[in-house]
Parts: C-alpha cells; structure tokens; sequence
C-alpha cells in the first residue's frame, strides 16, 4: 500500500507462525509482515480478534472491514517488519469472517449471485431487500438488517407513512412535471439523497461504498451522496471515483471522536476533499442494542479460524456483532458546545444528524446550524423513539412560527421505501428524505447498476404520483394535500404492504441446543 514502507527483510511462513501469542503477535497483511504486539490492545476493534489470530494471514478477516489507508492511520512504520518469502500454509491462512455459516454455505450464496433476475424485472426497492436477504452473508444481512431490541421503531418509521392519506388535486394540468429542487442551497434532481450506513464491503466486497458513487455518477438524475465516519472504502477513494462529475454532491457524515485532534484533522480533510456539508450524527452516543447482530458472533466454532472459541470472546466482547466491534471510538460526551466548537472549526454548513424531538430541531436552528436529520438511526437506537414523520409534522410549525425555517433544512430518513413517503414528507416541509438500506440492498445485490436503477424507480414512482396528486413541481407541494387525523391514532391497523412484511426477518428467540 502506498505509505507502507518498502519490505525491510524477508519473512518465512515458519518464522510468523511462531509469533502467535497475544505477547508476541505477528499477523500477515497482503502479504506484508506486522509485529502488533504494541498496538493489540489499542485496536479500535477490540483486542480479541487480533489475540486470536497471531501468527496467521488475516488478509481476508482485514479487507472486509477496514478501508484502504487504516494501516497507514493506525499501525507504526516500526511495526511493519518485512515480506513473506512464500504464500503462509492454508492452516495459517484465517478465512473471511462469515459467522454462522460454513464456507459451503458462502459458497452456495455466491452462486445465486448468478442467478439473480434481471434488474428489468426489479419494480421496487423491497425486490432488492428480498434478494439481499437471500445472497449476502448471515453476517451482513444482520448488521444491515438489525434494529434495536424489539425493532419497534424500525418497523414504525414505515407504517407511521401507513397513517397519512393524500386529498389529490384534479383538472390540473400535469402534462409537465418538474421533481428537481434544493438541498444546502445546491440544485438537485430528486428530493431524496443516499443516506450514510457503514461496513458496505460486507455486502459488495469490491466496491463498497464506492458502489454508490459509481451509481450516483451513472444515474442520469443527480442525488446527494452522504459518506459514513464507518465506511469500509476511505473517504479519499470514494471521492476519488466520482471521477469528473464534479455536479455529484458528496456530504460526509460525522462521529466526533472522544480524540478531538482526530475529528479536527478529519473535518479539515473532508473541507479540502471538497464535501459539501458536515452532517453530525447525535443519536449514538453508544450503537445500538441490535439483537440480530449481536446473535452473528464474530467469534464462531464453525467457521472462524478453530482458535477462535465463545468463552474467550465473551470477556473481551468481540462477540458483540460487527456494530460494537467497530464503534467504540465514538465520544459520548458530545453536547451542544461540541456544535458550536464545529462551527468555529469549518465554513462547512452544519447539520445535526439524529435529532428526534421538536424542541431540538428549533434549537439547532436558533445556533445556527444549517439543518437537521430527524432520524432514529433507521430504529437502530433507542426503540420506541417515534417515526421522523410524526416528529416532522410536529417541529415545523413551530419553526414557521418563530421565523426560523428560511435558510434551514428538514430532511428526515427511516422506512421510505415509497415515492409516497417521499411526496407526505415533502408535503410536510422537508427539503428532502435520505434513504439508507434499501441503497445498501441495490449496491449488495447489483452494484452500481442497481444503484442507479434504485433511483429511477423512485424517480419513476415520484413522477406518477405528483401527477396523480395534482402537482406539477415540488413548490406546490404542502399539508393541505394530507389528511393527518390519524397520524397520532397508532393503534390503527391500514392495510398492510404485504411486501414489506414479507422481506421483514423478525428477531428469532434463543434455541434450545440439539445435541
Ligand atoms: C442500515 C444502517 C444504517 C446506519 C448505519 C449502518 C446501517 C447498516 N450506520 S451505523 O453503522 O452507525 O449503524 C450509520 C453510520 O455509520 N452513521 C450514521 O449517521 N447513520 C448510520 N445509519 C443510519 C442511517 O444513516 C439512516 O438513519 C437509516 O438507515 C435510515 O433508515 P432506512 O435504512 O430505513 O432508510
């Protein structure tokens, strides 16, 4: 890699296996030989996985979950100590995590990549959900798929949208209909954006994050891109296939890091990469408590390398998911003095990712942020925060009424999966909606033609419906298009969309062992 210095010496596959205990611990890298006996215990991953596999090749544990650049960020030029002579002997070579299931059972789910349908026959963005339910790994498809505990407000964040009705306008004229409008004072084609999500190498091993960019260029219609602190591409090469499509907006997506000389040299870095906003997510102080990961453990005696067993994992917690695993740096000390700090730190516009009562939406404006995200974290969070529209139709009003609503932007995210949802928030007053697994599915399944595909159907989608709301440009659209009274009414039962239900994996209880 770049940055790495050249070889220092050559290095027998005899010579690293021989390191392999916690207090001298050699690993294999692409090739290159590692002494991290100083940095195991510092690993933001925890120090178990390393502990557990000195003396191996992990290169294949490695490529999945760091972007490129981590080496270079994390590990000492010191402990670089030189070259494999030869490839390391097949018992020395530690196999991709794929928690839960055999490398036969990978295996299988590599093939149905082959026999996926044709992407003409993909109609709506729950066909992606359910082919990613059935191709990416037990491992991905639960760190995507999780929400918090009893996954409440994941599936709320959707119904909620069950609970608003449209009153359609007639005999207007809507042969033309215009989707564009703004979002941070930037023109763009379709309200809706890509929301940041983490760890997209889990489901598109080859582009990972860089999947959604490609598919955003590709996309005849431009759509903001948010880029995760946890992506698993770095920032500088998912800005770098941009390419010249200079038009492609990219914002990046903050967790400020209880190392505050981090967070200061990563928003200076994002300013000189050219991103366009700073989005602050607030609503994980700590990741959630997401069952359906925590159940996919990264220590596994099927399948991990055979060193890998529960009872050390427990004590250390790298059996808690891929969520804990790669969360840990994120400072739960952030208040609304960090905010401030951030504005003297960047000319970026700020917005505040996460909010998710009214009163904070108003304060974020009265101390100048440039927006918010009333988001739950797609119900990864606290369970039973309430759905970003209800929360929507609630701060608003109260931003008109204090005249703090010019200038400052609504989005919300969590559950859109219609261009309905997008057309009850828009009619709402967000400037726009971010969408996150559904893209993740799209980048999973089809790369980044699946990307630009996902867009079109929503593109497709919005334009029908404006038509058939009697609305002819976003400008026209506003709250007396909705009947809201049963908004607030959750016990209601609307027809359910059967196809939502049928892609929903509830939570499963703990079993009994067989043997
Ligand atoms: C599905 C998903 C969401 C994540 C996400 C990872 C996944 C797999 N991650 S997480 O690792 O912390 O949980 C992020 C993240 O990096 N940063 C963030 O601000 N939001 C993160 N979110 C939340 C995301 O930005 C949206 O709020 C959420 O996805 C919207 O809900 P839908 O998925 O239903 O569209």
């Amino acid at each position: 890699d770049s940055g790495v210095k050249q070889s220092k010496k050559l290095i027998t596959p005899n010579e690293v296996s021989k390191h392999n205990t916690p207090d001298d611990c050699w690993v294999v890298i692409d090739g290159k030989v590692y002494n991290l006996t100083e940095f195991i215990n510092i690993h933001p991953g925890g120090p178990l996985i390393l502990k557990l596999n000195a003396g191996m090749d992990v290169t294949a544990i490695f490529k999945p979950l760091h972007a490129k650049g981590t080496l270079e960020k994390y590990v000492k030029p010191e402990w670089y100590i030189g070259e494999l002579t030869e490839p390391m002997p097949d018992e020395f070579i530690a196999p991709p995590y794929t928690p839960g299931e055999t490398p036969e059972e990978i295996i299988y789910k590599e093939n149905l990549r082959k026999h996926l349908p044709n992407l003409g026959n993909i109609l709506n963005l729950y066909d992606f959900e359910k082919l990613a339910s059935k191709i990416l790994s037990n491992q991905a498809w639960a760190y995507y798929s999780s929400g918090s505990d009893d996954e409440i407000s994941m599936r709320e964040n959707h119904n909620a949208f069950h609970r608003i009705f449209f009153k359609p306008r007639i005999l207007v004229d809507v042969s033309e209909v215009n989707l564009e409008t703004e979002m941070l004072g930037e023109k763009v084609d379709l309200p809706f954006y890509i929301t940041a999500t983490a760890l997209m190498k889990l489901g598109n091993p080859q582009e990972g994050e860089m999947g959604i960019t490609k598919g955003c260029t590709m996309s005849p219609w431009k759509i903001p891109q948010m880029i995760s602190t946890l992506a698993s591409c770095s920032i500088d090469e998912i800005v770098k296939v941009k390419g010249n499509h200079p038009e492609q907006i990219q914002w990046y997506q903050l967790y400020v890091n209880s190392d505050r000389k981090i967070t200061r040299d990563l928003v200076k870095h994002v300013e000189n990469l050219g991103l366009k906003a700073l989005f602050v997510t607030v609503d994980a102080p700590s990741l959630g408590h997401r069952e359906k990961d925590l159940k996919i453990k990264f220590s596994n005696q099927n399948n991990g390398p055979q060193v890998m067993s529960d009872h050390e994992s427990n004590s250390e917690g790298a059996s808690q998911g891929a969520t804990r695993a790669i969360s840990k740096f994120i400072d739960p000390s952030l208040t609304w003095d960090d905010i401030s700090k951030l504005h003297k730190l960047t000319h970026l516009p700020i917005i505040i990712k996460g909010v998710q009562r009214s009163e904070d939406v108003v304060k974020a404006a009265q101390v100048g942020c440039a927006g918010v995200v009333i988001s739950n974290h797609g119900g990864r969070q606290l369970d039973f925060s309430r759905a970003p529209v209800e929360i929507l139709a609630e701060a608003k009003p109260k931003l008109v009424a204090k005249g703090l609503d010019k200038k400052f932007d609504i989005f919300i995210d969590g559950g859109i999966r219609r261009s309905t949802d997008i057309l009850k928030a828009l009619c709402l007053g967000a400037k726009g909606v971010g969408l996150g697994r559904p893209f993740i599915y799209a980048n999973s399944c089809y790369g980044e033609q699946g990307v630009a595909h996902a867009i079109k159907l929503l593109k497709e989608e919005l334009e029908m419906d404006m038509r058939l709301l009697g609305a002819t440009s976003i400008k026209d659209l506003g709250p007396e298009f909705l009947d809201m009274s049963a908004l607030k009414n959750r016990n209601v039962s609307v027809a359910k969309d059967q196809l939502y239900d049928g892609v929903y994996r509830s939570p499963q209880a703990v079993e009994i062992n067989e043997d």
